[in-house]
């Protein structure tokens, strides 16, 4: 990884903590410095021994030798504290960076106003690694394990220092040895990175295969299905594949990392032998040789790599991804323009679709394409058509989540692209078909309608009454304060229908509180008769005063709305009200007929 990315690591985490930043500096000094001088004062003992013996401890030669043996096992005891204190530091600094990088990964893919990017490869493959999903390494941990391996590094290069107060050219030698070989060595690591890094999309796929197993969403399913094993075997077949390469890579590294060692072993052995050769020859005292020849594996440090550099090279690997995500995104949305014209109240006329086409980013075809339809302010309209004719799409390019490829939508005249996109979004609510179960309060569930204002407990009550969920609240054990959850303490999920109210209700909320156009995809589909029944009684009460969007395959529902819009081909094929359109004798009265035959469906 390049060193500008182990700045910018440094760099955030002195800006995010600078008081745990100047702590791991000094952890880092002691890192450096103590498993040196813990060897040194061992040498040292180990050399005054001979006199000692001689002497007798009661010498003075005795005395030194077990002042030096004290002060030596006093600062190995001191050494062992090393791990634990960098265990807990390491703890704290990555609970601390962890929240800075997930505040910017939530930032950074909330910042487009649509939803295109969360559908795009390249993105989801640099949100993976960002996420640290690509070598299991979180990104997080990569300040202090940066900061720990220049400790390391550090301690490697003082240990050829102390080499080099024996014969200069040893200490010299050693250290220039592995100043060489550090840059093939981490051209090794690099390319291990790298051969993730092209994997990212089938490793994604094992990860998603891994993790389905723990959602009790496909939980049931899996059970059902008796998916258990099918499930480890996709997981690990994608990850085989994923990582055969990677596999291949390693043979051909270590191949060339036995090369290197040999180089090493060569090094080392002249080393001892020229140590070897001075102790033959006194020409080094016992203490000496002992410290040398201790200070020749430590020195190693100053340029081996282990385990740890491919774990940091993984953390780091995260860093450039998570600010492509960031600048990426951020520029893909200019952001809401400060002088576009103000969307409050809008649409007070009508919304127009002139012409609309929309294709999905990659895709092969156009799902709408010539689209024109006039939604008049204040009035509801049913969207009818088959599976996939783009009813929900158009909701999307209504709510500004994906823009027409073609064609223009207008609010009372004016281009929606040239509204601020965000504030336009206020102004839509919609109850989706697959509306979010938030794993959060009734009353939290509902406000969200408007997030950021006080909670009008008025308006909740009242919109809980419209969208047919008050006596469900009544009935929770905790009214409005349950947690709609059963994987939290205390809390309880509820029945697809009893959530299908509470989505509603959160739209009404926002309807309550400024929101001009209400859509309902899908209102009723998992509503048992007696509450689909209620729902067309209140439907009038539920649209009155707003601009309505509904889609429905239910006609009992769709011929309540005051004008329905039949889609078809990409386009809108036939307007009109119910009893129009069944006088027509189009697409729609077919559609109805059907259905009136199969289910008797008439009210
Ligand atoms: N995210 C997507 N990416 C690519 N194609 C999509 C995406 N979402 C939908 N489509 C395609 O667009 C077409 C229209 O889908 P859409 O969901 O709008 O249909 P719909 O009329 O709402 O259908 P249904 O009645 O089943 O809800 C379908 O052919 C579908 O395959």
């Amino acid at each position: 990884m390049r060193s500008s990315t182990r700045a910018r690591v440094l760099r955030d985490f002195a800006s995010t903590a600078p008081g745990l930043f100047a702590a791991a500096l000094v952890f880092m000094v002691v890192e450096a410095l103590l498993p040196n001088v813990v060897l040194i004062a061992m040498g040292r003992t180990v050399g005054g021994i001979p006199a000692a013996v001689e002497g007798g401890l009661g010498s003075p030669a005795g005395h030194r030798m077990l002042l030096r043996l004290g002060a030596a096992g006093g600062l190995y005891a001191a050494s062992l504290l090393r791990g634990p204190v960098e265990d807990a530091l390491s703890a704290v600094v990555r609970a601390r960076m962890t929240i800075v990088t997930q505040r910017r990964l939530i930032e950074a893919v909330s910042a487009p106003a649509g939803i295109d990017h969360l559908e795009d490869p390249a993105v989801l493959d640099r949100l993976s690694s960002a996420q640290g999903e690509l070598m299991s390494q979180d990104p997080a941990g990569a300040a202090m394990a940066l900061i720990g391996r220049i400790g390391d590094r550090l301690s490697g290069v003082l240990a050829c220092a102390v080499l080099a107060t024996f014969h200069w050219w040893l200490g010299l030698g050693v250290l220039a040895m592995w100043l060489v070989l550090n840059r093939p060595l981490r051209a090794l690591v690099r390319s291990r990175v790298g051969t993730y890094r092209r994997a990212t999309e089938t490793l994604r796929r094992s990860w998603y295969f891994a993790g389905l197993a723990r959602r009790p969403h496909a939980a049931k399913e899996i059970r059902v299905f008796g998916l258990g094993d099918w499930l480890v075997g996709r997981h690990r077949d994608l990850y085989d594949e994923a990582m055969r390469p990677s596999w291949a890579q390693v043979r051909r590294i270590n191949r060339r990392i036995a090369l290197l060692s040999a180089l090493v072993l060569g090094v080392y052995a002249v080393s001892a032998a020229t140590l070897g050769r001075a102790a033959y020859h006194h020409t080094i005292t016992l203490g000496a040789l002992v410290v040398m020849l201790t200070m020749l594996p430590a020195s190693m440090q100053a340029g081996s790599l282990n385990a740890a550099d491919f774990a940091l090279e993984g953390m780091l690997a995260s860093v450039p991804d998570l600010d492509a995500l960031t600048s990426d995104l951020a520029a893909a949305d200019p952001g809401d323009d400060a002088a576009a014209v103000p969307v409050a109240g809008l649409p007070r006329e009508n919304v127009v679709f002139a012409s609309v086409a929309f294709r999905y980013p990659g895709g092969d075809h156009d799902v709408l394409s010539g689209l024109d339809l006039v939604l008049a302010a204040g009035t509801s309209t049913a969207i009818v058509g088959v599976n996939g004719a783009g009813k929900t799409t158009l909701v999307t390019l209504l709510a500004r989540l994906r823009d027409p490829t073609a064609g223009r939508i207008l609010i009372d005249g004016v281009p929606l692209a040239d509204l601020p996109a965000r504030e336009w979004q206020r102004q839509v609510a919609v109850v989706y078909q697959d509306f979010t179960r938030f794993p959060l309060t009734v009353r939290e569930n509902v406000a969200l309608g408007l997030v950021g204002e006080p909670v009008d407990a008025e308006a909740l009550a009242r919109v809980a009454r419209r969208a047919g969920a008050a006596d469900l609240v009544d009935g929770l054990a905790g009214g409005w304060d349950t947690v709609l959850s059963a994987q939290y303490e205390g809390g309880q999920d509820l029945s697809g229908g009893q959530w299908q109210r509470i989505a509603l209700a959160r739209a009404l909320y926002a309807v309550e509180r400024g929101a001009r156009i209400l859509v309902l995809d899908e209102p009723t589909a998992q509503l048992d008769v007696r509450a689909e029944a209620r729902f067309y009684d209140r439907f009038l009460d539920i649209t009155k005063g707003v601009t309505s969007v509904v889609i429905s395959h239910r006609f009992s529902t769709v011929r309540r709305a005051g004008r329905i819009a039949v889609l078809d081909g990409g386009r809108v094929t036939e307007t009109g009200t119910h009893d129009e359109l069944v006088r027509a004798g189009g697409t729609y009265a077919e559609m109805f007929r059907l259905q009136v035959a199969r289910f008797g469906e008439t009210r």
